[in-house]
């Protein structure tokens, strides 16, 4: 690797920080989401969690202990703009930052920031939230603030954390915050599954003005860089030599990682797979136009190009065959054509008491060196930096398992091996690859599993008030893999 490698772990704020009603924060859709009955799987919340804002110091000692040269983090909107008005911040929440930033640069960690990694203000929600175009000025001026506040110190920074998932999750299957299952609104979209479309719209708008506003007003004086961050399964044919399981692979690639890639770092647009598809797919169903909103000349301009690198979160890998009727169930959109699925021989992420981690997560270390290969090619060969990485453990309610698993063998393994698969990528293919950040510093609330799923280097124990963070093997490891 690089001398100047970045090696960092990474948290977001929702799920590390708690303090969700302290100090003058507001709420954000995930306050209101996970105080949902019924949405979370073990009943649980992301109130207190890791206790981060009380806590940051061990956070910063545990970095350093690791050896990290970087940390990834995200800021919480609501924390800092109470109503999402940037005249009215709340001075406990820059602070809050401020002294957390400080701390990270006083111990020689340059921290990488998020702006947004999902949990929005609820009072923008009310307002129609990333539905609604109002949205992408509301990012803007956060987003305006944030470099205002933090970007003297503050040199790398990444917009939006996975669109693709946000979008799907949030407003397709409604699984994550907001919880929209695709429903029917009058006044933001005209059809059941237009919603997961019109929000990738605004999203890759806010992302594409916050660029170019930190490029006209901020980039001189600050000299940061700031990109987007995009999560991508590596998906190959089932059969190589079958021309249909080739197409059904392209396509998942292209409608989730090419769903945001194409615009940012290719061409301004969807791509072409895509747009055909969703035409037809609307056409069938009687509409006149395709449910994807056309982007504009004048849009595409605006969104082309606008990254410094290429940001990437990546877990695993997926077989993929065109879908059939006997296959239609399982389909993860209504508008995917392709049947994606795990190789039986797989490992899988677990350990010996629960052998199921997260449920979609299987260990495919060469995966990564093939979508890094991918990347490289089809975008033009962008500075790439591994975002997020990680393995889990799964610990059910009613069986608890070990939630504290210090000797996280598989994990060492699954850092280790994806790694290798990383240096490869760049040493042997000459990609060129700048940093990794292991998801995650600790574990943490894992969105609508809870406690349930474990990811963290750190083990932290969730009952005891102090919040005890305890360094798992896996943290030796990755030490071991940093100092060498
Ligand atoms: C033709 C149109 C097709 C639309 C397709 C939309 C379907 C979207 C659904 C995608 C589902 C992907 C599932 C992937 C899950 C993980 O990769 C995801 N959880 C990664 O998120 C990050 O991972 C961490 C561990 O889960 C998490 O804690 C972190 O906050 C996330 O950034």
């Amino acid at each position: 690797f690089r001398k100047d490698f970045m090696w960092g772990a990474a948290t977001a704020s929702y799920q590390i920080e708690g303090a969700w009603d302290k100090d003058g924060k507001g709420q954000s859709i995930w306050d209101t989401y996970a105080h949902t009955e019924g949405a979370i799987e073990d009943g649980t919340n992301g109130d207190i969690t890791c206790d981060t804002y009380h806590k940051y110091l061990e956070d910063i000692k545990m970095l350093k202990r690791l050896k990290a040269t970087h940390y990834r983090f995200s800021l919480s909107w609501s924390r800092l703009l109470p109503t999402a008005d940037s005249s009215a911040p709340n001075a406990a929440g820059v602070a809050f930052y401020n002294k957390f930033i400080d701390g990270l640069l006083a111990n020689n960690i340059k921290p990488c920031v998020t702006l947004y990694h999902w949990d929005l203000p609820q009072c923008v929600q009310d307002k129609g939230g990333w539905q609604s175009e109002d949205v992408v000025e509301k990012f803007k001026e956060y987003a305006d603030f944030c470099f205002s506040q933090f970007g003297d110190r503050v040199k790398l920074w990444v917009t939006i954390n996975e669109p693709h998932v946000q979008c799907g999750f949030g407003f397709g299957m409604g699984i994550h915050a907001p919880g929209i299952k695709g429903q029917f609104s009058p006044i933001y979209h005209t059809d059941p599954m237009n919603a997961c479309y019109q929000v990738s719209r605004t999203m890759l708008l806010s992302h594409a003005h916050t660029y170019r506003m930190y490029s006209s007003k901020y980039r001189a004086k600050q000299n940061g860089l700031i990109s987007i961050t995009l999560n991508s399964d590596w998906c190959e044919p089932k059969d190589p030599s079958n021309p249909d399981h080739v197409k059904a692979a392209q396509f998942y690639i292209d409608a989730t990682l090419g769903w945001f890639a194409h615009p940012i770092f290719k061409d301004g647009d969807y791509p072409d797979s895509m747009k055909e598809h969703i035409l037809e797919m609307s056409k069938a169903q009687g509409l006149k136009n395709s449910r994807l909103p056309v982007l504009s000349e004048q849009e595409k301009n605006l969104i082309k190009g606008t990254y410094d690198f290429f940001g990437l979160n990546h877990y695993t890998t997926r077989l993929a065959e065109q879908i059939t009727d006997e296959t239609q169930a399982f389909a993860i959109h209504p508008d995917m054509p392709s049947f994606v699925y795990p190789d039986p021989s797989w490992e899988r992420a677990g350990n010996d008491r629960l052998p199921i981690g997260s449920e979609w997560l299987f260990i495919v270390p060469t995966g990564l060196r093939k979508l890094l290969n991918y990347i490289s090619k089809t975008y033009g060969d962008p500075s790439i930096i591994i975002t997020e990485n990680g393995c889990s453990t799964k610990h059910s309610v009613n069986n608890p398992g070990d939630t504290k698993q210090l000797e996280d063998e598989q994990r060492c393994r699954f850092i280790t091996s994806y790694l290798n698969e990383a240096l490869k990528a760049h040493l042997l293919d000459g990609v060129d690859l700048r940093g990794y950040f292991l998801w995650t510093l600790m574990d943490n609330f894992e969105w609508a599993a809870g406690y349930t799923e474990r990811f963290g280097l750190y083990h932290v124990d969730f009952e005891d008030p102090a919040r005890t963070r305890t360094p798992r093997k896996s943290a030796a490891t990755f030490t071991k893999i940093i100092e060498e």
